[in-house]
């Protein structure tokens, strides 16, 4: 669950559970990728831009223990065109506590026929036949 902070800004708390363990005991990096990625995407919901990830850059500063909280933070650095920069940090212990990972990523604006054109068609039509996912498509225009 991400919020929305001030300016263009989310935060988030990620849970590392057992099933995420890379090294015994040890969150799998990929899977904190992941938790970066999916904070930074949900920033873009707050520019009512629909944007998929072109780079993603991570470090891992910190290993992160099974049952960890992640807490993650994640803000637009600049806009640019169709690019979108942003960056995020994951700190354990707290808020507050040190950072574990951190990322910087560039998102590129696409329109809604990115998913049409490029999804397996299976899953395309259960999204455009559940209202939710087509109430969220909708949500990005702007035509009245
Ligand atoms: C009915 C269904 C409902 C669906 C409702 C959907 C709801 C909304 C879902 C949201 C979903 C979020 C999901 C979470 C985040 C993922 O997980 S996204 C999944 C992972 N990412 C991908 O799959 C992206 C794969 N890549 C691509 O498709 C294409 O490379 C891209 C990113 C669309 C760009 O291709 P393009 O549109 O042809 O753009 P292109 O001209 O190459 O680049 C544009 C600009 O970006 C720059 N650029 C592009 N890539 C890079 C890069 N890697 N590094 C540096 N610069 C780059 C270019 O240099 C260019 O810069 P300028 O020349 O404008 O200065």
């Amino acid at each position: 669950m991400a919020r929305a902070g001030e300016g263009v800004s989310v935060t988030a708390e990620f849970t590392v559970q057992p099933a995420h363990q890379g090294a015994p005991g040890l969150a799998h990096g990929g899977v904190l990728a992941t938790a970066l990625d999916e904070t930074l995407g949900s920033l873009n919901w707050l520019l009512r831009t629909i944007a998929v990830t072109g780079r993603l850059e991570t470090d891992f500063v910190r290993p992160v223990p099974v049952d960890t909280v992640l807490h993650l933070d994640a803000r637009i650095t600049a806009v640019h065109g169709r690019k979108i920069y942003s960056t995020a940090t994951g700190r354990i212990g707290g808020p507050e506590g040190p950072v574990a990972v951190r990322a910087d990523a560039l998102f590129i604006e696409v329109k809604v026929d990115h998913f049409i054109d490029n999804g397996r068609p299976a899953e395309i039509q259960a999204a455009m036949s559940d209202p939710d996912q087509v109430r969220r498509a909708r949500a990005f225009e702007v035509n009245p």
